[in-house]
């Protein structure tokens, strides 16, 4: 088993709600593994059950060949998983530069070698360093987001929808970033915006009530418009 992250028939509740039924992929090393879906369909409780936050209920999950489910949240993230929830998480008292500062795990040279990438990929957050989160536009919200987990020694970034809510040309910026931060590091993403995320994607798995229920290559489901249209609602 060479892949980085293997989740085997993995289930989770939510209180008395099951949510997660049988979930299993792999992600291998290096680009973007997409997981798509409809609403409600189980994607955002996947990830957090990879973090611990939503533990699994049953099977397996496996980070660079060794079990985590059974894990504490920051645990998992010592060993080198970011996770970028879809609410962002950032603090809108703290200015750009402390909300990037409370994420670092450590303060040595591979870090600020990462922000100084970072900061040229979103010179924004250059720009408004002093700015606190709160006043940043939705699209600089996500940047900083990015970059928070991108500044620590992660092998593996889960980024959840980030598209959400942002104008079409604020989508295309972000889809260029993490088109670069492919090449430094593997992203495992989740993304409603089925174009974004074909532009991106290398592998794709669709979870449909819970399950995972279909898998293969990006460039395949882009010709596959009964796959597209049963179960991404595509057209
Ligand atoms: N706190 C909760 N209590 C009860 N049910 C929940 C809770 N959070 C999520 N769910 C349910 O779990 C299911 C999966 O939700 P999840 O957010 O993982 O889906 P998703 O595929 O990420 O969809 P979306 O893109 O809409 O967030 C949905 O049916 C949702 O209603």
């Amino acid at each position: 088993m060479n892949s980085l992250l293997n989740l085997n028939q993995v289930a989770a509740n939510i209180g008395q709600y099951h949510i997660l039924h049988d979930i299993s992929f792999e992600v291998p090393s290096g680009g973007v593994t997409v997981l798509l879906g409809r609403n409600g369909a189980g994607k955002t409780t996947t990830l957090r059950t990879i973090m611990g936050l939503n533990p699994a209920s049953k099977g397996s999950i496996t980070f660079k060949n060794e079990e985590i489910s059974r894990l504490k949240p920051h645990i998992i993230a010592n060993r080198g998983i970011g996770y970028v929830p879809e609410d962002q998480g950032i603090f809108g008292d703290l200015t750009v530069g402390e909300n990037i500062r409370v994420a670092m795990k450590k303060e040595d040279e591979g870090t600020t070698k990462r922000m100084e990438w970072v900061l040229e990929l979103f010179p924004d957050l250059k720009k408004f360093w002093k700015k606190p989160g709160g006043q940043l536009s939705g699209g600089q919200k996500q940047m900083l987001a990015i970059a928070r987990a991108y500044v620590n020694e992660n092998e593996l970034l889960l980024i959840d929808e980030p598209s959400k809510g942002l104008a079409p040309i604020i989508v295309e910026k972000v889809m260029d970033s993490i088109n670069q931060m492919k090449e430094k590091t593997t992203i495992l993403l989740v993304e409603q915006n089925f174009m974004m995320a074909s532009k991106i994607g290398d592998q794709f798995y669709i979870i449909d009530d819970g399950q995972t229920i279909h898998n293969g290559q990006m460039e395949e489901l882009k010709e596959d418009k009964v796959l597209m249209k049963k179960y991404l609602g595509i057209s």
